[in-house]
């Protein structure tokens, strides 16, 4: 049986805060690997367009390459409709039975949680890992779902800071890696080459 964090997200695009809170799950719940879960259509959030799907698998591959314990999962992209956790979980617990599952959110995530889709069931299958996150403090009190808390250096980074930066042709070097940096650059995506 194998600990698997799974670390699902927009990742429009992945940033050196989702490495870092990737790593410090990875280590503190000693899991034995963190599978990246893009998301197709993120249940609560509009993605913004001019990045194609194809494009945000090929950034998480790039963000993640070189870490052995990190890997990448199209299951999402398998289904058409918003891509509920539930039904991605119910779908790996039957691939991977013996497997315990770890989800890994930010704390403004963990704040939602009494939203998600079937979060009663989804509670009982994986265990949540939640982190702070800046602006999003974990609520030790109001813990109804079980989120094993996990304290790490705060990053106050976000894709959409990211996305403003590039737009604007502002520093992005040591807030995302520079392989998404490169590929970002190579593609044009999310405005990169226009002036600012
Ligand atoms: N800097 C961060 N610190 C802690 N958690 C984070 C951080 N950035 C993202 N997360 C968490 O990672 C997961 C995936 O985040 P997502 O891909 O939506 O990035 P984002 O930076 O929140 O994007 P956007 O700015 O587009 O909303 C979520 O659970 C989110 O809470
Ligand atoms: O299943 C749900 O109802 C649900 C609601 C909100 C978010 N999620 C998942 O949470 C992860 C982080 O979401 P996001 O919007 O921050 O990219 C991603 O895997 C989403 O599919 C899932």
């Amino acid at each position: 049986m194998a600990r698997i964090g799974i670390f699902g997200g927009s990742f429009h695009p992945p940033h050196n805060g989702h490495l870092l809170i990737a790593q410090e799950a990875l280590a503190a719940f000693s899991l034995d690997r963190v599978v990246w879960l893009p998301a197709n259509h993120p249940p609560h959030k509009e993605l913004i367009s001019g990045v194609s799907s194809e494009d945000r698998m090929e950034l998480v591959r790039a963000a993640i390459q070189g870490n052995s314990k990190f890997s990448l999962s199209l299951i999402e992209f398998e289904r058409q409709g918003p891509s509920y956790t539930i039904d991605t979980i119910r779908e790996l617990k039957k691939r991977e039975p013996a497997h315990d599952y770890f989800f890994i959110i930010g704390g403004d995530m963990a704040d939602s949680l009494s939203t998600w889709r079937g979060i009663d069931e989804l509670s009982r299958l994986v265990t949540f890992i939640g982190i702070n996150r800046s602006g999003h403090p974990l609520d030790e009190c109001n813990n109804p779902y079980g989120v094993q808390m996990l304290e790490v250096p705060l990053f106050d980074v976000s894709s959409t800071l990211i996305r403003k930066r590039i737009a604007a042709g502002e520093n992005t070097k040591y807030l995302i890696p520079d392989a998404v940096r490169n590929m970002i650059e190579v593609k044009g995506l999310y405005g990169s080459g226009k002036s600012p």
